[in-house]
Order: structure tokens, then C-alpha cells, then sequence
């Protein structure tokens, strides 16, 4: 009897907690792993997951819902290696995909989840944003006014990019496509842009290049590298492009330019073609799904000029795209140019001709950018476009035979020397009064006394004699951005001073033009 007395009291004070327990039923969403192969998960028992929902498996691996069947989802692993198997618990974290934002990622490579590729400890950021977000309504947006200077003379003065536009770069392989995005990047060392540089299926050397190069010559303190590398799983380099979108949209938000590189579509089409054939939707044109417009369509997008109640910042974008043998109307490449505002297309010919960055200009366009060209540029760079369309038309006939006319002649000396202003090596951006004044140069004949063969070293040179000889006008274009008829005469004579050295084969070097 004595024993059973504190068995009741346990048994009364049990009962009295369990009434005064709150009972909450709490259910979490748990599925299944039925099926995985190369790099697809499909998964069972989760019938309320999100298009894009994050979904964590048993072994700490993460996927994303790409698409949704009422019995199963397939989602995209997102973790190399990852041990996966048949029967493995998956939840659903009730997040959609996100990318890390924020200042932290300043001068790192990390890859679209902001997981360090500098060896370097992770970036702290402050803020994560979903990697889709919907494109600015056209009443956010503001016209697209202002240039984005790449320092590129054939593209600033001929195809001028301004803020808030995307240009597409296309061209077949080693045409100098990366090269011309990456100069733009590094342009921006004098300017207040942030820069975004994004590798989709590229090779880690390749990416390591770039990078090298910004350190090296721009401004790395000022841009983030991410990438989708050939290694990395496809889930990763699919969602590449959309994470470093949300980058940039982080300082759009706050009012910042950004110009963002995204190297390359082509290489994300296949990515997103393998992915889709691997969750058997529907081929489409060369066996495309057929939401490729829109996939690349609903990035792009993303790209515009804010209003100035909303900050009034930017997203310049340059997607690179490749050509197979020159084809321009590939379905990728069409789709891309469509999306766009415009196409730098470099050909393989100039290439080989030495002619680089090797833009075609019959065939690129930029249509936007010419507005937002600084009026000081404008009025010199009217005319050179048409002088080389023609120039290119005579330059084919002279192959047949010698040419006596003199006109002709004097057009096919001019266009050589055309040819030989818009050819600049890599690194070597010039600014707005260097384009201005060898451009007033060219049209008032002050270039007309020396080879086209000494124009590099005389462009080399420009800067710093510009800079001592010119001082005044070098000041006012760079601050107005207008060309007044003075700065007009002044910047002119200086060149044709440089000239002057040239023309006499000798070249002069800084020192003692000083
Ligand atoms: N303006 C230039 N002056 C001199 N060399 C250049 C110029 N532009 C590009 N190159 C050289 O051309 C080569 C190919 O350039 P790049 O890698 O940029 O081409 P790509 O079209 O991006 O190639 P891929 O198809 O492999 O992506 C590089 O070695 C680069 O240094």
C-alpha cells in the first residue's frame, strides 16, 4: 500500500501537466528522394513546395524546385558531390532560392551563393535577395541618358552605351569577346560604377584571367566575380546570371550604377537545354525547351535605368553570346539580340586581320546609347561612321585594280587611318577628351600628314600630351562633356603638334616633348 502512494502523486502531477500543456501541433513539410541522376533530384511528399522553393536534403545538400508535377517535384542539386540517395528525407526550408547582397562581396570571386572562390573567408553580407525578382514596371524606369564610357574608341564613339541599357556582345570563339567586356569593366577605374563580372559554364583559368586583369589594371575594390564555373554543378551555373543580378540590384537599389558582365548566354542556354531534357520537359528548336526567350528574356529585363524617386540607379548589362561561323541568326543569338538594345558583333576576319577589338560596324548597333553620348563626342564622332562605311565599300574595289581618281584616293587614306584609330589594344581605355580630340583631329586633316602605321604610338602617347599641352580643354570636356569652339581648336592643335613628330618619323617620347 505505502508503495503505490508515490505512484499516484507521479501519476496526478502527470496528468495536471499534460492538462496544462499548450499542445501545438506543428507539421513540417518532408519529402522523399525517389529518384537522382546527374545532378536531378526528384522528390515525393512535398505537394506544396514553391516554383524555386530552396529544399534541404538528409545529407546538409541543397536543390532547387525547378519544376513542379502534381506527384513530383524535379529540383537541381546545388552542391558538388553531393551524397545522395533513393529514400533520403528532404524538407522544404519554405524560402525561395536567395543570393547574398550586400558591400561584403566587393572585390571577392565567390560562386552564385556567395561561397568564397579567393580562398578567402567567407563574406559577410548583410542582406540576402530571392535570385528572380521581378523586372522594374515601366513607370520605375527613367530614359536611358547617360553614357557608360567603356574607353573603347570604336564603341564609345560609334555603338555609345549609356546607363541603364543592355548591349549584346556576340562574335564566334576567340574573337576577343571577354576582353572587350572586361575593358569595360576596367574602364570604370575612373568612374563611381560598380561592376559585376559574372563566368556562366566558363573554365576556372579562364575566369582566373579576368580577374587578373581587373586587379591588375581597374578597379577591384569596386567589383564582384561570380561564377558558374564548367565544374561546378549545372544547378550552380544555371542560376549564375539571376544571383548576380540580385547583386547588382542591391546597389541599384541604393542609387548606384552598375555594369554587369555576363560571360556567357550561349554557355547558359546549353545549361538550361541539359537541364530541361533531364526533367523531360518538352524540346523545342534545336531541342531547346521552349521558355528560352522568356528565361533570358525575364533576366534582362532586370537591367534599366531606375526613375529618380527611386534612386535613379542603373543596370548596364553586357551579355556576351557565341556564334558558330559568323551565324548571326542561330536561334540563341536571335533570341539575344532581340531581348537587347543593341549588338557589338566582332568578326573573325578583322580578328585575324590584327584589326581588334574586331567589331564589325555594318553589322553592330546601338540603340540607345547615341542619346546618352556626351555632346562633346556627338558632334566629332557623326561623321566617321559614314567616312568607314565607305571606306570598307572602296577598299573592296581597290583589290581589283590601282585607282587614279584622287577623291577616292584621298578617302581610302582617310578610311585606313580610321581603321587604325579604332584599332586599340587591350588596357588602354581612353577618356572622353583623348576620343574627342583625336576624332576633331581626323575631321579637320590634322591627322592627314603621318602613316596609319605610326597611329598607335602617336594614341599611346596622346594622354600625357594632351595632358600638358591641352591642360585647359582636357579640364573642360571632362567636366561639361561639351566641346566648345575653342577647346575644338585647342585640343586639335595639340594633336597636330604630336603629329608633327611623326610625320617627320620621328617618334618623340614624353621626355623630351617635355
Ligand atoms: N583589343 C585587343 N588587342 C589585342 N589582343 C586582343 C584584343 N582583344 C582580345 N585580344 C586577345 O584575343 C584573345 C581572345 O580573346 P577573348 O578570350 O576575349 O575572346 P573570346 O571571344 O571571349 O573567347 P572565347 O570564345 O574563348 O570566350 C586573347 O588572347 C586576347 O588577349
Amino acid at each position: 500500500m505505502s508503495d503505490r502512494a508515490p505512484l499516484s502523486n507521479w501519476l496526478e502531477e502527470s496528468r495536471a501537466k499534460l492538462a496544462r500543456a499548450e499542445l501545438s501541433p506543428q507539421a513540417e513539410p518532408v519529402g522523399w528522394v525517389a529518384r537522382v541522376a546527374d545532378g536531378i533530384v526528384q522528390i515525393t511528399g512535398l505537394p506544396d513546395a514553391a516554383l524555386g522553393a530552396l529544399l534541404q536534403l538528409e545529407s546538409g545538400a541543397y536543390a532547387f524546385a525547378q519544376s513542379l508535377d502534381p506527384e513530383v517535384i524535379n529540383a537541381v542539386l546545388l552542391d558538388e558531390g553531393a551524397a545522395v540517395e533513393v529514400g533520403d528525407r528532404v524538407s522544404d526550408t519554405g524560402e525561395v532560392l536567395q543570393a547574398p547582397v550586400g558591400e561584403a562581396l566587393l572585390g571577392r570571386v565567390v560562386d552564385p551563393l556567395g561561397r568564397p572562390l579567393d580562398g578567402q573567408p567567407a563574406p559577410k553580407t548583410e542582406a540576402r535577395l530571392p535570385i528572380e525578382r521581378p523586372a522594374p514596371e515601366i513607370i520605375e524606369r527613367d530614359l536611358v541618358a547617360e553614357p557608360l564610357e567603356t574607353g573603347i574608341l570604336v564603341v564609345d564613339s560609334l555603338f555609345a552605351l549609356g546607363r541603364g541599357q543592355r548591349e549584346l556582345i556576340v562574335g564566334d570563339h576567340a574573337t576577343g569577346k571577354t576582353s572587350l567586356g572586361t575593358d569595360a569593366i576596367i574602364n570604370q577605374k575612373s568612374s563611381e560604377v560598380i561592376c559585376i563580372y559574372v563566368a556562366v559554364g566558363q573554365r576556372a583559368s579562364a575566369v582566373e584571367r579576368v580577374v587578373a586583369a581587373v586587379r591588375e589594371h581597374g578597379a577591384p575594390e569596386r567589383s564582384i566575380f561570380v561564377a558558374g564555373l564548367a565544374s561546378a554543378p549545372p544547378g550552380l551555373q544555371w542560376i549564375a546570371p539571376f544571383a548576380a543580378m540580385s547583386m547588382a540590384e542591391f546597389f541599384r537599389d541604393r542609387g548606384q550604377d552598375v555594369l554587369i558582365v555576363i560571360d556567357d548566354l550561349t554557355l547558359h542556354a546549353a545549361t538550361h537545354r541539359e537541364l530541361a531534357l533531364l526533367t523531360r520537359e518538352p524540346p523545342g528548336r534545336e531541342a531547346y525547351p521552349g521558355d528560352i526567350f522568356y528565361l533570358h528574356a525575364r533576366l534582362l529585363e532586370r537591367a534599366a535605368k531606375l526613375s529618380p524617386e527611386l534612386g535613379g540607379g542603373s543596370i548596364t548589362a553586357l551579355p556576351i553570346a557565341q556564334t558558330d561561323a559568323g551565324n548571326l541568326s542561330a536561334y540563341i543569338p536571335t533570341n539575344l539580340i532581340s531581348i537587347t538594345d543593341g549588338q557589338i558583333v566582332l568578326n573573325t576576319h578583322l580578328f585575324s586581320a590584327n584589326q581588334r577589338p574586331a567589331v564589325d560596324v555594318g553589322l553592330s548597333v546601338s540603340r540607345v546609347g547615341g542619346k546618352a553620348q556626351k555632346p562633346a563626342l556627338r558632334a566629332v564622332s557623326g561623321r566617321v561612321r559614314l567616312d568607314y562605311a565607305q571606306f570598307l565599300e572602296l577598299e573592296m574595289f581597290t583589290r581589283f585594280g590601282g585607282i587614279s581618281n584622287t577623291r577616292v584616293k584621298a578617302q581610302i587614306t582617310r578610311g585606313a587611318r580610321i581603321r587604325a584609330l579604332l584599332t586599340q589594344p587591350r588596357y588602354s581605355g581612353l577618356r572622353l577628351a583623348d576620343q574627342v580630340a583625336l576624332l576633331a583631329a581626323l575631321a579637320d586633316g590634322a591627322l592627314d600628314a603621318i602613316s596609319p602605321e605610326a597611329i598607335p604610338e602617336l594614341r599611346a602617347q596622346l594622354p600625357g600630351w594632351l595632358d600638358a599641352q591641352a591642360t585647359e580643354a582636357v579640364g573642360e570636356v571632362a567636366q561639361s562633356g561639351e566641346l566648345s569652339d575653342e577647346c575644338r581648336a585647342e585640343l586639335v592643335a595639340a594633336v597636330r603638334a604630336l603629329a608633327k613628330g611623326f610625320a617627320r618619323g620621328v617618334v618623340q617620347s614624353d621626355e623630351e616633348d617635355g
